[in-house]
């Protein structure tokens, strides 16, 4: 019996990567389903993602692909293809993203399996269960942030989360969450970053004139809003918008974008590239 994979790699670049990693497939009567690759000639690094077939077991694969990894210094993950990633939605006060995604994810649009809803407010918690979603209210503070990440990580920890998506979670997180969180966590930023960082863009945005107002979807961490960009788009704006006007049409570009970055990081085809990111789509 066949079972489907995907290899991520990055490696220095150097000529054979390819042809290495396709003909130990081969060797191993694997069926190469979906490949790409990027060579970044600024960092010289190599990226690759593979989806094959192959009747080897996980545990033995590994093994093998440590050995050709190692001769090429190789940094890689395997993923069993057929697993929905186990993903935590936090959300605060807007609650379009969050609805959004359960839409998609019961859809079957979503290779995710949503665990458990986060939320700093109770607006949210018919909407899991009109999903059957376990819904957590976590009141948090500047006084009660530690105990509050504390339970969050618990929960996030407890379900096996692979993903943590932050569908308008309007706290910050602290150092530490975001180390424990590093590249499984992304949020939806309400602005074109690197524009309009930080609290109420859609105000910031209308206090400049903007002509477009945008979305940025990017992975987490401790410097706020300046993760790795997974995807963005725009909406045009205009002169006669009020930021309640901005706010309601961004609502649509925000969902959307945040849709398609957890629909790729699920498929595991963002890879990391220091700051910026790879993304196979
Ligand atoms: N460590 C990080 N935490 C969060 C990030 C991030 O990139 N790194 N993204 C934000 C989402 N966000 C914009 O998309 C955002 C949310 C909240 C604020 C903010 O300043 N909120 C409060 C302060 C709350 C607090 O101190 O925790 C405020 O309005 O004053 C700015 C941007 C999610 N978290």
């Amino acid at each position: 019996m066949t079972s489907a994979y995907i290899l991520t790699l990055s490696c220095p670049d150097r000529t054979g990567i390819v042809h290495a990693v396709s003909g130990f497939l081969l060797e191993r009567e694997g069926n190469i389903e979906e490949a790409a690759q990027y060579n970044d000639h600024g960092t010289g690094l190599f990226f690759m993602r593979v989806r094959f077939a192959c009747s080897q077991t996980e545990t033995s694969l590994r093994e093998q692909i440590a050995d050709l990894a190692s001769k090429f210094g190789m940094r890689w993950k395997l993923y069993p293809a057929a697993e929905p990633m186990k993903t935590v939605i936090m959300v605060s006060k807007e609650g379009h993203c969050l609805n959004d995604l359960l839409f998609r994810w019961k859809s079957g649009l979503l290779a995710i399996d949503v665990r458990a809803i986060i939320s700093n407010h109770r607006d949210f918690y018919q909407l899991a269960a009109s999903y059957n979603v376990p819904f957590h209210h976590i009141p948090v503070t500047a006084a009660t942030k530690a105990q509050g990440e504390a339970k969050q990580l618990e929960i996030i920890e407890s379900e096996g989360a692979d993903l943590v998506v932050l569908a308008r979670y309007m706290q910050i997180l602290s150092n530490d969450l975001c180390t424990k969180l590093a590249g499984r966590a992304i949020n939806i930023h309400h602005s074109f970053l690197p524009s309009f960082k930080g609290a109420k863009p859609y105000y910031q945005a209308h206090d400049r004139g903007v002509k477009l107002i945008g979305a940025t979807a990017h992975y987490v961490t401790a410097d706020l809003d300046e993760g790795p960009i997974i995807e963005q788009d725009v909406e045009r704006a205009d002169h006669t918008d009020t930021v309640e006007d901005l706010t309601a049409r961004g609502r649509d570009t925000e969902s959307q974008v945040l849709a398609r970055a957890v629909k790729w990081h699920s498929e595991h085809r963002v890879l990391l590239n220091g700051h910026r990111t790879v993304v196979f789509k």
